[in-house]
């Protein structure tokens, strides 16, 4: 499938990578995500909260593929991206899941490889046949690979299975496979679900690194603490809908933020 051109829009801050404009998704007569536009510059930390069941997986579902939206659009590098989640790493987005998804039985290196694939050149008659040009590429790959380990702290547990990994090293596995996509892009959902405060502290550590390299980052999390040390710029999604956008004290100081955590409708003229 092709991927057609759009105007980026370059902004204050950089260049525009991902932008969505009125994006709705509905199943049957749920509206999940209702006309929401973010646009996520390069070099940027950008957070999406929202009570549960506000449409932030639903959002990060459209953006990568796996929901082709109802309306509107997503472009990363001024490229509409077509709604195939292949398509969409290859353009230079990567994602980790909620719910952490590894090849449990394969090995921790095994599994970030699978992440190069995007990125490797070589057919599969050259992989049977074991050419000179897929053994070149193999090796840089396992090099490559062994670099994002190193990256987020897994080098030396590379032969062990997936599977026997702590949760926490799970969720730094699923990082460095992404990572392994070698995006512009990387998009995080609850990146610190189940871990304790000391491994949330790291994880917040290693989301400034990969933005240090040069990958703007968009991240789903309940843990606020973590949300505002860092995010430049965080959305709020309510019922589907952005209620607000801003820095940390814009949205931490509005009263319909509040509002709508505690449940409780925000009256205008209070
Ligand atoms: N495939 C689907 N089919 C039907 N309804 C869905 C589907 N996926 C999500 N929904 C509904 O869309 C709404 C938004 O769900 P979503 O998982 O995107 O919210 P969320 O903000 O990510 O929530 P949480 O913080 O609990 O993960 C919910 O009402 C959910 O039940």
């Amino acid at each position: 499938m092709s991927i057609s051109e759009t105007t980026a829009a370059p902004t204050a801050s950089g260049t525009a990578l991902l932008e969505a404009r009125d994006v709705i998704m509905r199943f049957g007569g749920l509206t999940a995500v209702n006309n929401v536009s973010l646009t996520v510059n390069q070099g940027e930390i950008i957070g999406l909260i929202g009570p549960n069941g506000a449409g932030k997986t639903t959002f990060f579902n459209c953006l990568t593929g796996l929901y082709v939206p109802t309306e509107g659009q997503v472009s990363y590098r001024g490229q509409i991206l077509p709604p195939k989640p292949f398509k969409v790493t290859q353009a230079g987005m990567a994602r980790t899941f909620q719910n952490i998804r590894l090849f449990h039985n394969m090995t921790v290196l095994e599994n970030v490889l699978v992440g190069r694939h995007t990125r490797t050149k070589e057919g599969i008659i050259s992989a049977i046949l074991r050419g000179p040009g897929y053994r070149r590429e193999e090796a840089e790959s396992r090099a490559k690979a062994m670099e994002y380990l190193e990256f987020v702290g897994l080098a030396g547990k590379a032969e062990h299975l997936a599977r026997n990994l702590p949760y926490g090293e799970q969720r730094k596995l699923e990082i460095a496979r992404a990572l392994a996509s070698e995006p512009g892009l990387l998009l995080l959902d609850e990146p610190t679900a189940g871990m304790n405060p000391q491994e949330t502290r790291a994880t917040e550590e290693l989301v400034f690194a990969i933005r240090d390299r040069g990958v703007a980052v968009l991240v789903i999390e309940h843990d606020m603490r973590f949300i505002f040390n860092l995010c430049d710029r965080v959305a709020v999604l309510v019922q589907g809908q952005k209620l607000v956008e801003g820095d940390a004290a814009t949205v931490q100081g509005d009263e319909r933020v509040i509002a709508a955590y505690l449940g409780t409708p925000y009256e205008e003229n209070q």
